[in-house]
């Protein structure tokens, strides 16, 4: 397992907020991530809610501006907030802030120059995920949740690893990327030409077709996202979710846009969800 380098420790609301760095093995360069943890005594063994922010952000971003250690630390929960690109003057990169470093898309990538570096699924799924259990020994139950790209990356991940994660939620999430601009600039840049390899990645898609285990996802969608009609449209993935009966609510939040001041007002609310989900399934 890599090395931590601890760069930031902060006693908050009880529970401490860590920044680490890690030579990543998976991206081939040096990444930061966060940890929160809840007080050690009072909860031995965390659930951990892993969140993905969207483009443009880093680990700091949820860190900073969403205010979620206070519900953590009250409801006892464990959070890990990777970066969202790999990162480095070597790695590559695109001038536009929809692309490159800050736009991973969580995704593998295929393309050149992409592919060498742009592996943020399996850094989360297998190098960071490995460092949360081994490392913190943070072998709890596991949600997921975004925002934006990010709300992409958490349905995508959760879906595709159902036996895993135990529910999903998602603020203002590209639900269907490969047929919205954001995505479909992404996927042609890392993925290639052929829109049938598009579809592993893209959240609608996989609920249309997912056979797995039924886990519940929560969406939040403020109605003054200046995102929404044009990246958004979770009416999308609402419409595949009815057809199949499955268990998911997007709630329009009158009023809210796309920034973190709309994260900040339903993070414990997804916090909550999550945990209520645990106690439905024991
Ligand atoms: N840079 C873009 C906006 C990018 C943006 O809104 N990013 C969202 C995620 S998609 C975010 O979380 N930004 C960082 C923040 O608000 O702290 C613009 O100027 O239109």
């Amino acid at each position: 397992m890599s090395q931590l380098e601890l760069l930031e420790e902060h006693v908050v609301f009880g529970g401490t907020q860590y920044k680490y760095r890690h030579d990543s093995t998976v991206l081939g360069c040096l990444m930061t991530f966060s940890l929160f943890l809840p007080n050690k005594e009072t909860f031995s063994n965390p659930p951990l809610f892993w969140w993905l922010s969207g483009l443009t952000c880093t680990d700091d971003n949820f860190t900073h501006k969403a205010g979620a250690q206070k519900a953590a630390a009250r409801l006892g929960v464990a959070m890990i907030m990777p970066d969202t690109s790999p990162r480095g003057e070597e790695i590559a990169d695109s001038e536009d802030w929809d692309l490159g470093q800050g736009a991973g898309f969580y995704l593998n990538a295929t393309e050149k120059p992409w592919a060498p570096h742009y592996q943020m699924y399996d850094y989360i799924t297998k190098e960071l995920s490995a460092i949360a259990h081994d490392h913190f020994q943070l072998n709890g139950p596991e949600f997921i949740s975004g925002h934006s790209m990010g709300g992409h990356g958490a349905l995508v991940i959760g879906l595709r690893n159902a036996d895993r994660f135990r529910s999903i939620s998602a603020f203002a999430p590209i639900v269907n990327p490969i047929e919205v601009p954001w995505g479909v600039k992404a996927f042609t840049e890392y993925l290639g030409d052929d829109q049938e390899t598009w579809k592993e990645w893209d959240a609608t898609e996989l609920l249309k077709h997912h056979a797995g285990k039924e886990i519940p996802v929560l969406i939040d969608q403020g109605d003054a996202d200046s995102f929404y009609e044009k990246q958004l449209q979770p009416s999308k993935i609402a419409t595949v979710a009815d057809e199949k009966d499955y268990p998911l609510t997007v709630r329009m939040q009158k009023g809210h846009d796309h920034s973190y001041y709309t994260i900040a007002t339903f993070i414990e609310e997804h916090l909550e969800f999550h945990l209520s989900q645990l106690k439905n399934s024991q």
